[in-house]
């Protein structure tokens, strides 16, 4: 249970600011997460990490010497948006590039490659690397899709040791790639968190019981078994990790590993000590020599009562990286000379972007005011169903697709009000509404929803009248959009399954000569359809995809989302529009 907080939806942002007043010494606020306190040296890549927030000391815990020197700060369990992250990769940036390192989630992966798109083009050169180590969540023959989890620690480190070495920025990265190669963590849970505001925990573990291979957000294990000893979960522990070695190491024989046995939460520290202590043993008597153990909460699920533990099997290289000094507010390690001065100079304000709109022509302003309607049927639908929406979230995902939709819906709508007051048309409205919907929202439905938008927004524009083949055309190339940007295709068991037919369908309609808003009807009845029909799917991306089994029955969160917006969309059009385009 979370039992401190105010308003849930502040509880990110207001943990920040808490974090920041006690950390001074390590670190400064900028728009979007941390920086160091004292400046990135002039020359040094800049590595900056990131995620959701919900798992101190991940991501804020890890910045200062010797480790990141920045950290893009996400809403409880949703990554960071492009835009913060671009915005603190700006001020982590001493001149020599910026690598962006992250959990490999699918909300971080599309928000950390848009940020580095969007930086490399205003000169700064950065790169991007998503950390792979949960040995749970796919197969030996599919490591690019597993899941990060506390092996982003060692990761992020060796690539941070190396930057601080002065290496180049593309050999930075292939140090981080080389560490995470040889990095495997596995994990065991007793009890699944509870959200701050939330009254029910995100799974439950039947009593004697524990989840096998456990996620970092609630995510219910792959398997079950009965609740083990502290010896046979070390022993559970051990095995599955040797089970597991990295192509090139042989055997554990004589092999140095970096060892870390994290806490997820509520076990407390003498019951990690009563496993670890056998961890050690075990892994002693395979021949292994452990490096520098770490023994702790390193990445955390609020309140889950879970352990995992990671290897990194280390070359000479590794552990130089491994061993090398850091003082950060959660991580310490050796003795670093004195600290740069903490700067003095204000925190880094916002960059607004300017706010003046190109003005529209009257037809598209006129056309702006329904886009407004439509996105108050849009925020005010998602409202009615936030609850409903994380709890099929949380059958096989971290239980935020309703609050996550809900902030992005909110923020569109605002940003809409806004740029339709200073006189632009249909397509800026709707562009600007797409930017603040993946700014606030994060999370995978964040930089997907803001694609959708956008793409309609760019094909209307904001000259002419909108016609019912012209909003096609823009429902068309949303799906495209997406499905570049997310890479699923139908039948994966994602807002995919619901997009595809529903463009199709009004495009068909359209084509064909029925009016938008009955045309508009007929592809919301294909939507409403695709939707309950992706409940006899398997789910292949995102984050329900290492549970398949368990969302067998269960529509996807997104496509059910994406399907009730298209029906009150309808509503709007209908009574807006009617039969005049
Ligand atoms: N690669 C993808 N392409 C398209 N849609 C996706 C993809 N991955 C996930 N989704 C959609 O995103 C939804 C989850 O959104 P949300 O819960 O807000 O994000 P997150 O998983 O980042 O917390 C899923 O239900 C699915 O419809
Ligand atoms: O949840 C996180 C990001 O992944 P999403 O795909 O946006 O949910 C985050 O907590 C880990 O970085």
């Amino acid at each position: 249970m979370t039992r401190l907080f105010n308003d849930p939806t502040a509880f990110a942002d207001e943990a920040l600011d808490g974090f920041v007043a006690a950390h001074r010494r390590w670190v400064r606020p900028v728009t979007g997460g941390v920086v160091r306190a004292g400046a990135t040296p002039a020359g040094q890549v800049a590595v900056v990490i990131g995620g959701g927030s919900g798992h101190y000391p991940a991501f804020s815990g890890l910045v200062g010497r010797g480790l990141a020197h920045g950290a893009a700060v996400g809403n409880v369990f949703a990554s960071p948006s492009a835009q913060q992250i671009r915005s603190v990769a700006r001020a982590a940036h001493g001149g020599a590039g910026v690598l962006l390192m992250y959990g490999n989630y699918a909300g971080d992966v599309l928000h950390f490659g848009q940020a580095a798109e969007r930086l490399t083009g205003e000169g700064v050169e950065a790169r991007t690397f998503a950390v792979t180590d949960d040995i749970s969540s796919a197969g030996p023959e599919e490591t690019a899709k597993r899941r990060g989890i506390a092996g982003d620690l060692p990761v992020f480190k060796a690539a941070a040791a190396a930057a601080e070495r002065g290496l180049p920025l593309d050999d930075v990265l292939a140090v981080a790639e080389r560490a995470n190669a040889r990095t495997r963590s596995f994990g065991i849970a007793f009890s699944g968190c509870t959200l701050p505001g939330a009254d029910h925990p995100l799974f439950t573990v039947a009593q004697a019981r524990m989840a096998v291979g456990l996620g970092i957000h609630g995510e219910p294990g792959i398997g079950e078994e009965p609740l083990p000893t502290a010896d046979e979960a070390a022993r559970l522990l051990v095995t599955s990790l040797l089970a597991e070695l990295p192509d090139d190491v042989e055997g554990p024989d004589r092999q140095r590993a970096a060892v870390i046995l994290n806490g997820l939460g509520s076990v407390k520290y003498e019951e990690l000590f009563v496993v670890y202590r056998t961890v050690a043993e075990l892994l002693t008597d395979a021949g292994v020599e452990i490096v520098d153990p770490e023994v702790g909460e390193l990445v955390t699920s609020f309140d889950m009562a879970g352990i995992s533990l990671t290897l990194t099997w280390l070359d000479d290289d590794l552990e130089a990286l491994w061993r090398a000094p850091a003082d950060t507010p959660a991580f310490r390690k050796g003795a670093l000379g004195t600290p740069e001065p903490v700067r003095a100079e204000p925190v880094i304000a916002e960059e607004t972007d300017d706010l003046a709109a190109p003005e529209g022509s009257d037809a598209s302003r006129r056309a702006a005011a329904v886009v407004l309607d439509v996105l108050d049927a849009l925020a005010a639908t998602v409202d009615a169903h936030v609850g409903e929406l994380g709890r099929i979230d949380a059958v096989a995902g971290d239980g935020d697709h309703g609050i996550g939709m809900q902030r992005g819906s909110t923020a569109a709508r605002r940003a809409a009000v806004d740029t339709h007051a200073l006189g632009a048309g249909a397509g800026t409205v709707l562009v600007r509404a797409a930017d603040a919907w993946a700014d606030k929202a994060g999370g995978t439905s964040g930089a997907l929803w803001g694609s959708m938008l956008r793409a309609v927004g760019t094909t209307l524009g904001d000259e002419d009248a909108p016609t019912a083949a012209r909003v096609a055309d823009g429902v068309r190339q949303a799906s495209a959009a997406v499905r570049r940007l997310g890479g699923a295709e139908v039948g994966d068991k994602t807002m995919v399954d619901v997009l595809v037919p529903f463009a199709d369908t009004l495009a068909a309609a359209t084509a064909e000569g029925v009016p938008l808003a009955a045309a508009w009807d007929r592809a919301a009845g294909a939507a409403e359809a695709a939707a309950a029909a992706t409940a006899d799917l398997l789910p292949r991306k995102g984050r329900a995809r290492p549970h398949a089994e368990k969302s067998l029955g269960t529509p996807d969160a997104g496509a059910h989302s994406l399907s009730l917006i298209t029906r009150a969309v309808h509503g709007v059009l209908n009574d807006h529009i009617g039969e005049a385009i």
